[in-house]
């Protein structure tokens, strides 16, 4: 049997996913590896187990289905974005823990970079604003900090990576140095029109040329793995980051076409076709997958928090046990009862921008239960959603007439009913809510020949359930007026 092998590396787990010719998942493995807190606001990983519970994932997925790697067609990567690494190109080391996308540590130092009048020049040719978020001044730091490494770097002794070209390190024992394009795209130091790295940014965050990756299509055979790894070598067929793998994998290939996940955070992209147009609304503009050479873009809006709300109701206040009971609880009053939750709760993502902002809990009466707050909890994922999907109209003009999810809090049907019924546009689930894996999986059978051109594979996607408006719009419009002020109050709440 040939299928297709989507490595799915997450901010919490390595995942490995198996999927048929005709779409069809064949098997799932799935490690949850440690997360690292050296201090507040600092996030790390450990590389090394990065790389070991992928391949511990990869091994096990193929021998849980009495398959061996001649039953690999080809390898397609998904990665959590944004998290960097730098190792040591003769011994494959890593200087230091990754610092992972959710990390801090260099806000005061974008602050700066903001200050001194640079976000136009970073964002007309990046597509992004200036945020810790982001690459570069990780990199920097990581230069900075770590002793000896700027003088190592120069040298050309150090190579950097997102998890993508760390993985391709690794499967290729130290062969391939590459990165795909929409992975690029997050690393502040791509121009983002010529898909080269950008002399001019990386003097502005003083990195040197030699560490830099290949830059190379999401679909694009990138080499093979090493013999050692699974007895015979395996086609690398492709990568994408996880947002963009998405996209493509719900097949959201024609400008307009736009999807939800939700996750741990949100993340809303919508393809807006062959030219980089900049955001007027403090969304981002990225690189989005494409089958081949042809460049397409997306508009993006990050959420930072979304489904980690549900996983605070559990873990912090202790009010379920599992993520899934919070539907039912929440379906057990009518509404919130003027309860609004603003998960603020590591500042506010796209279109605010505000590092400064906390979670917000307001309009409680003493009638108030825990029932009302994780209604109120849902919403608030719901409302954060809308704002984006406000900016996104507002930029592109486009009237989006669907929305398409997945991610692991999109199973909560009453959460995608108030979604359909607060934007008061049609919510669509696909039956294949694996699509981050595959649309990995789509690159890396593209380049490879498993399938034929994007007609085949759109062939794969199918409706499960559509959520279609039903609230009066005027009631949509005064909760989410009511929205807009309890966000008001959880603005600029820290000094830092
Ligand atoms: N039924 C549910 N209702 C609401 N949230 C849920 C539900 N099931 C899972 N979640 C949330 O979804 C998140 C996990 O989704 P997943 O797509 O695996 O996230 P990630 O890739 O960011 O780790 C968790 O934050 C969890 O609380
Ligand atoms: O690993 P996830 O699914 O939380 O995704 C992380 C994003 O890529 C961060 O930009």
């Amino acid at each position: 049997m040939k299928t297709i092998l989507a490595l799915d590396q997450g901010t919490t787990s390595s995942r490995a996913i198996l999927f048929a010719h005709d779409g069809s998942i064949v098997g799932v493995s799935q490690r949850e590896f440690e997360q690292y807190y050296p201090q507040p606001g600092w996030v790390e990983h450990d590389a090394n187990e990065i790389w070991q519970s992928q391949l511990e994932v990869s091994r096990e997925v193929l021998q849980q289905n009495n398959l061996s790697a001649a039953d690999v067609h080809a390898i397609g990567i998904t990665n959590q974005r944004e998290t960097t690494l730098v190792w040591d190109r003769k011994t494959g080391e890593p200087i230091h823990h990754a610092i992972v996308w959710q990390d801090r540590r260099t806000a005061g130092e974008c602050d700066k970079i903001r200050e001194a009048g640079h976000a136009d020049l970073v964002q007309r040719k990046t597509g992004l604003v200036i945020d810790a978020y982001f690459c570069a001044t990780k990199i920097r730091w990581l230069l900075d900090n770590v002793p000896g490494a700027r003088e190592r770097a120069e040298a050309g002794e150090l190579a950097f990576g997102t998890i993508d070209s760390w993985l391709f390190w690794k499967l290729t024992n130290g062969r391939v140095h590459a990165t795909d394009v929409t992975n690029a795209s997050r690393t502040m130091l791509l121009d983002i029109a010529s898909c080269q790295w950008d002399d001019e940014l990386l003097e502005l965050f003083g990195i040197p040329k030699s560490l830099l990756p290949e830059v190379c299509p999401s679909s694009h055979l990138y080499g093979e793995t090493d013999p050692s790894l699974f007895g015979t070598p395996i086609a690398l067929g492709g990568a994408a980051g996880d947002q963009q793998s998405a996209l493509f994998g719900q097949n959201c290939t024609q400008p307009g076409m736009a999807k939800n996940t939700y996750g741990t955070g949100c993340f809303m992209l919508m393809n807006i076709g062959d030219e980089p147009a900049p955001s007027k609304s403090r969304l981002l503009t990225t690189v989005a997958c494409s089958s081949g050479d042809k460049r397409e873009y997306a508009y993006e809006g990050s959420i930072f928090i979304a489904g980690a709300i549900v996983q605070w109701l559990r873990d912090g206040l202790g009010i379920i046990n599992s993520s899934e009971e919070v539907e039912a609880l929440a379906a057990s009053v009518p509404d919130s009862e003027g309860v609004y939750l603003v998960p603020a709760f590591a500042g506010l993502g796209a279109p605010h921008w505000d590092s400064y902002a906390r979670g917000t809990l307001i309009g409680m009466t003493r009638g108030t239960t825990k029932a009302h707050i994780a209604r109120a909890a849902l919403e608030g994922i719901a409302f954060q959603v809308a704002d984006v999907l406000d900016a996104m109209k507002k930029d592109s003009g486009v009237c989006i007439e669907e929305l398409r999810v997945d991610g692991g809090a999109a199973a909560n049907d009453l959460l995608m009913q108030f979604q359909a019924d607060i934007i008061g546009v049609k919510v669509v689930r696909p039956k294949i809510i694996e699509t981050t894996a595959a649309g990995a999986a789509y690159v890396a059978g593209l380049s490879s020949g498993f399938w034929k051109g994007n007609e085949e594979i759109a062939k794969i996607w199918q409706t499960d359930r559509v959520f279609m408006p039903q609230m009066p719009k005027a009631e949509a419009k005064r909760r989410r007026a009511r929205w807009a002020e309890a966000l008001e109050r959880s603005k600029n709440w820290v000094s830092e």
